[in-house]
């Protein structure tokens, strides 16, 4: 497998915030990359960096094994850069947008209508991007990106602030491109979208990786407690809490918070076999852990969409 990305140690302080503090990774070639973290984690900042289009204080960069800055030409056709929305030029309409860009990779304008019709706005190609929806206008910055054919993609929050149908036909598109042979780059807010995209994620925090890999292995590293959940009211949670430890079963939690009974249990088949017992199983639902519980684990913070 070749690398697509390299990065080793790479750090940037604006003032007096230490926005990126040492952050390596390796992107290989033909992956799907996700970079997570709350807001102001540096995300950007990395990605920026990693584009090319920002320099950093210290730490060594590889594209596709050449160093993107100084701004690197031999690079640029081969390299793709969501810009977001609002840097569309004015008054353009989509297609003006798309064929502009198109130009300035010397790319033909029926390349350009092509992804159009690629990211279902050929219907939209004579609407002014300032009166565009924001699926629409988060479409067209992604077909700008790769109206050249990079071979690889950055793409920072492409499908936030769309609603859920939006983003799961973003989502299509995504895995397409990716599945092209084209390694994709992308931060986001949406741990579930992480987890269903991205072959490898890092989590980072403070300007730091904290963790990297598979989502379902660091899910699996986490070897967190599983929540067993039934119907409030059907027993009460000192009385359940007994039970369980009469049971033998090792119960980190029990709740009811008016809705549910929620029990945190490594241990759920003691738990489930009380409540199936008491006749206590409506609404029985249980839950593994997810990327989310990964994520709050490393950043000690509820993940915020
Ligand atoms: N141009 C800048 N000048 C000064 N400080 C900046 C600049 N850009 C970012 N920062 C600060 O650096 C830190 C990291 O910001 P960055 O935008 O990289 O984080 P992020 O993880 O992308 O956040 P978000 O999810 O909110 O976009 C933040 O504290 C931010 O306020």
């Amino acid at each position: 497998m070749t690398t697509a990305i390299a990065a080793d140690g790479i750090r940037k302080r604006y003032g007096d915030v230490q926005a990126v503090d040492g952050v390596s990774l390796t992107v290989e070639a033909g992956e799907f990359f996700g970079l997570l973290g709350p807001n102001g984690a540096g995300k950007t900042t990395t990605l920026e960096i990693l584009e090319g289009i920002r320099e950093a204080d210290a730490g060594r960069v590889e594209l596709l094994g050449l160093p993107p800055w100084p701004r690197n030409p031999a690079l640029l056709p081969r390299i793709g850069v969501q810009f977001q929305a609002s840097a569309f030029f004015d008054r353009l309409t989509a297609r003006e947008t798309i064929r502009t860009f198109a130009s300035f990779y010397g790319t033909a304008a029926r390349r350009a209508d092509d992804w159009l019709e690629r990211v279902g706005l050929t219907g939209s190609a004579d609407v002014r991007t300032d009166r565009m929806s924001g699926g629409q206008a988060q479409r067209l910055s992604i077909a700008c990106a790769l109206v050249h054919e990079p071979e690889l993609v950055f793409l920072d929050e492409p499908t936030t602030g769309l609603d859920p149908q939006a983003r799961r036909n973003l989502w299509d598109l995504l895995r397409d491109i990716n599945a092209e042979g084209r390694t994709v780059l992308l931060t986001t807010h949406y741990l579930d979208e992480a987890e269903v995209l991205c072959d490898r994620v890092a989590v980072m925090d403070h300007g730091r990786v904290l963790r990297a890999g598979p989502p379902a292995a660091l899910v699996r590293e986490l070897d967190d407690t599983v929540r067993v959940s039934v119907d409030s009211g059907l027993l009460d949670p000192e009385s359940a809490r007994e039970l369980f430890a009469a049971a033998g079963a090792e119960v980190a939690a029990v709740q009811d918070d008016g809705v549910l009974l929620s029990v945190a249990t490594r241990d759920p088949a003691p738990v489930l076999a009380v409540l199936a017992e008491r006749q206590a199983l409506r609404g029985l639902e249980v839950r593994g852990p997810t990327l989310e519980d990964v994520f709050l684990h490393l950043t000690g913070r509820e993940y915020r969409a």
